[in-house]
């Protein structure tokens, strides 16, 4: 496995991203060739989640340099919460000052949150002086109108304002609850009179959820996210990003676009960004770092083979290979009209069907206006519009795996396709996420500080000790019918780094930077086993330090060093308080274990 995974970094290459013909818009007459491209957000849990984070992912989407009426954002809410409904109903008011801003001004970062957090540079202040005194009057504008965003969608999120649930909310009143409510689609924004210079349609997608129905997690809300907006737009392009994945550069779409039309369709089976990180903490004290590295590295060996995998976010799609369909329409010569057969595989909606037939035919014109499609779309968002039928299969987002998104890339590469990996500067997306993985050598050479490496080392001790173990141990109880494994969402922390939200009323959080790169803990299970291998080392250093234990072996002392400096961030908060501190109950429990284990070994060792 490990030569597999090496044998990849020697084929290095790089797609060169050439400067395209669709330069300048909108003032290019040939931005009406521009195909249209449909953007899918998935959001999942309103409090690891939190909603601020999507409508800076929704905001930054929408505000790309690309014609607005070609553009529809649909954000997947799998946490049914009205309170994503009210911020992204919030989010599109605010939107239609903020898209035109950026566009007037290039701003570079269009995630609000990002621009205002005081790492992002102004845009050029060589601009004449009328410009710039106007620049910076509507950049004060747009600071302010952003705070009164940002504080009513926490006041939302935090519960100190109620949401009514009547009227646009109604849908929401009736006994729903995450698990068990039926599907609930709104039209928030639609640009009905297709300006370019206007907002993207912007569209809440609620699929039904019900307990005696499998939701297949993020692979299901994409699958829905599919149906609906093949009904709504259908655009012949889709892109996805996860909530906490905003878009970095404002030129991604056009880039992207650039590869679809200009690469011959078997070369550019999709488009796939690599991750990258912004709240990047010094020293990388959670190993992100490497994720980017890895991608990098192994991305670019992967490119010289068939192209990257399919990382599950930051990634274009043509919406013909979702369906699973090859390019020329071989697999279904003959049959693109045959409806029983088409509606074996993708449920029984006539609409749907109706607007598979066009994608299959490349027919790239609108079917519709958005909200008349509302009724329909709620439909396909069933949960039992799939039973039966190939979705989870062979069309659309694999089901049965937690790396949905790798499988379904992998579906494609069969086909002999190839995907590319795409590489701009400014990085395309950034986003927050932890892993681990690599050597000395390639940190170094990528710029990074051996502390940087160390850290990433400790990191892949500690994952080894908590996420891995506990991932082996539920594939196991899978395996033996015990439990099922479910796609536990991540926590997202949203730190952007800023000195404060309102740099007038200096109220900081004056220990806030001392607990950047610190680790947080609660009373999850996960953390047992560290606590408890750090108590068994901890004795066994006691023991032969102090102890009567004289024939410890010199390496069997320098690995309970090297293991307790791995878990030294687990060492510094034994006792600590608060979310910065180890709870006294893992403590509890995880000293019982320790001492369980020692003592059955010394009655191992004098038996
Ligand atoms: O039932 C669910 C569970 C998750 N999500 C969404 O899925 C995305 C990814 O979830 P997250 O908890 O952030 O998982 P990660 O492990 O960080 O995700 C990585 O790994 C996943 C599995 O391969 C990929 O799908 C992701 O794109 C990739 O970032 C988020 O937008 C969630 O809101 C849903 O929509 N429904
Ligand atoms: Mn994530």
């Amino acid at each position: 496995m490990r030569v597999l995974v090496r044998l990849r970094i020697h084929s290095p290459s790089q797609h060169q991203m050439d400067s395209c013909r669709f330069q300048n818009i909108p003032t290019n007459p040939l931005a009406k060739e521009l195909p249209a491209v449909d953007i899918f957000v998935t959001t999942a849990d309103t409090v690891l989640e939190p909603p601020i984070m999507t409508v800076n992912t929704v905001l930054s989407a929408m505000a790309v340099d690309y014609p607005g009426h070609k553009l529809a954002c649909y954000v997947s809410d799998d946490g049914c919460s009205p309170i994503i409904l009210y911020s992204l109903i919030e989010a599109a008011k605010f939107g239609h000052l903020w898209i035109p801003f950026c566009k007037k001004y290039d701003v570079q970062v269009r995630a609000p949150f990002r621009y205002f957090s005081g790492d992002v540079v102004f845009p050029p202040s060589s601009d004449d002086d009328n410009k710039s005194s106007g620049f910076h009057l509507e950049w004060r504008r747009m600071k302010d109108e952003y705070e009164k965003v940002r504080q009513k969608i926490e006041e939302a999120a935090n519960g100190t304002v109620q949401i009514e649930c009547s009227g646009e909310y109604a849908a929401f009143s009736t006994n729903t609850n995450k698990s068990d409510h039926p599907s609930i689609i709104k039209v928030i924004w639609e640009n009905k009179e297709k300006v370019p210079e206007g907002m993207p349609h912007l569209i809440y997608v609620s699929r039904e959820k019900r307990p005696h129905c499998p939701h297949h997690y993020k692979a299901g809300a994409m699958n829905v996210l599919t149906r609906v907006s093949g009904v709504m737009t259908n655009a012949p392009f889709m892109l996805n990003v996860d909530c906490d994945m905003f878009v970095n550069n404002p030129k991604i779409v056009l880039h992207a676009m650039c590869s679809f039309l200009g690469l011959k369709p078997q070369e550019c089976a999709f488009i796939q960004f690599p991750q990258a990180f912004y709240n990047q903490v010094k020293d990388d004290p959670f190993g992100t770092q490497s994720v980017t590295i890895g991608l990098e590295m192994y991305g670019r060996g992967m490119a010289g083979i068939q192209g990257p995998f399919y990382a599950g976010t930051g990634c274009f799609h043509r919406r013909k290979l979702i369906y699973g369909f090859s390019l020329d329409n071989q697999d279904v010569q003959g049959k693109e009209d045959d409806e029983k057969i088409l509606k074996e595989s993708f449920g029984n909606s006539m609409e749907f069907i109706n607007s598979l037939t066009q994608s299959l035919k490349d027919d790239i014109s609108p079917i519709q206006d958005v909200s008349s499609a509302a009724q329909v779309s709620s439909q396909v968002a069933h949960c039992v519009y799939e039973h039966g039928t190939a979705w989870g299969i062979k069309v659309g987002w694999g089901y049965g795996t937690l790396t949905e998104g790798v499988q379904t890339g992998l579906r494609i590469h069969r086909k002999g396709l190839k995907s590319i990996s795409c590489i701009p500067d400014p990085p395309g997306f950034l986003g927050t996420t932890p892993t681990s993985g690599l050597s000395l050598r390639f940190f170094l050479r990528y710029g990074l500080s051996a502390r940087a490496w160390w850290n990433n080392q400790r990191m892949a001790r500690i994952h080894s000790a908590t996420s891995i173990l506990f991932g082996v141990l539920s594939f196991l109880f899978e395996l033996l019918g015990i439990s099922e494994v479910v796609f536990e969402v991540t926590k997202k922390d949203q730190s952007d780094n800023s000195s404060d939200h309102d740099q007038d009323t200096n109220h900081k959080d004056d220990t806030s930077n001392n607990n950047v790169g610190r680790f947080t803990f609660d009373e999850s299970p996960m953390f047992i086993p560290v606590t408890t291998f750090l108590f068994v080392h901890l004795t066994a250093l006691a023991l032969s330090l102090f102890g009567q234990h004289d024939e410890v072996g010199l390496g069997e002392f320098l690995s309970s060093v090297w293991t307790v400096l791995c878990f030294w961030p687990f060492v510094r908060v034994l006792f600590g308080k608060g979310k910065y501190g180890i709870p006294s109950s893992i403590v509890l429990k995880s000293a019982g274990f320790a001492l369980i284990f020692v003592q059955l070994y010394r009655m191992a060792s004098v038996g």
